[in-house]
C-alpha cells in the first residue's frame, strides 16, 4: 500500500458531480434487485444526495456531511434494525463495483481504493444494522478519512 500520489481521493474522482452520478447509478441497480429492494422500501431521492456528500467528506472532500447532516453517528444510526444480511452486503458490493466502472475514472488504482473503502464500510454497515433501531452508539468519533493509503 505505499503506491503514494499527490491529493486526495475526492479530487481524483473528479469532485462531488461523478460522486452524485456513482450514488445515481448505484440506486438504479439497488432498487431493481429482488436481494436488495426491500432493503430500500423507504428509499427517497434525498438518499442518493446524502450518499454523494458522505463519500465526499470520508474521500478528503468538503466536510457537508458532518456539518448539515449529522456526521458520523447519524449515518451509523440510520442503518441501524436494518439487519442486513451477508449476501446483502455482497449484493450491495457486486453493484457498487459495477457502478464505479461505470461512472469513475479509469484509473486502476483509484478504482480499487475506493473500492477497499466500500468494502471496509459494508461490514461496518452490516454489523451496525444487527442492533435494533434507536440503540445508542455513544460517540463514534469524527467521519472516517480515506486515502491513497486505506483509512487515515
Ligand atoms: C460503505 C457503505 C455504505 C455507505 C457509505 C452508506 C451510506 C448511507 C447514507 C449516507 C445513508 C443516509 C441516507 C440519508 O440520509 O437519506 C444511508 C442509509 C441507508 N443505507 Fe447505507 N451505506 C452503506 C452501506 C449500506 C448497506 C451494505 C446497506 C444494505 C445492504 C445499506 C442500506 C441503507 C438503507 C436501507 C438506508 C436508509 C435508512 C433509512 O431509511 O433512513 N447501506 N446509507
Amino acid at each position: 500500500m505505499n503506491d503514494q500520489r499527490p491529493g486526495t481521493l475526492y479530487e481524483a474522482v473528479g469532485g462531488i458531480d461523478v460522486l452524485r452520478r456513482l450514488s445515481r447509478t448505484f440506486y438504479r441497480g439497488a432498487l431493481a434487485d429482488p436481494l436488495l429492494a426491500p432493503v430500500f422500501a423507504d428509499f427517497t431521492p434525498t438518499h442518493i444526495e446524502h450518499v454523494a456528500v458522505w463519500l465526499a467528506e470520508v474521500f478528503g472532500g468538503p466536510t457537508g456531511y458532518t456539518d448539515r447532516l449529522g456526521g458520523h453517528q447519524a449515518l451509523l444510526r440510520a442503518h441501524l434494525g436494518l439487519a442486513v444480511t451477508e449476501e446483502q452486503r455482497l449484493r450491495w458490493m457486486e453493484l457498487m463495483a459495477e457502478a464505479v466502472r461505470a461512472e469513475l475514472p479509469g484509473d486502476e488504482l483509484l478504482r480499487r481504493r475506493v473500492l477497499e473503502y466500500f468494502d471496509w464500510g459494508t461490514r461496518i454497515a452490516e454489523d451496525v444494522s444487527g442492533s435494533p433501531a434507536g440503540t445508542d452508539l455513544g460517540d463514534p468519533g469524527p467521519t472516517p478519512r480515506w486515502g491513497w493509503e486505506g483509512l487515515k
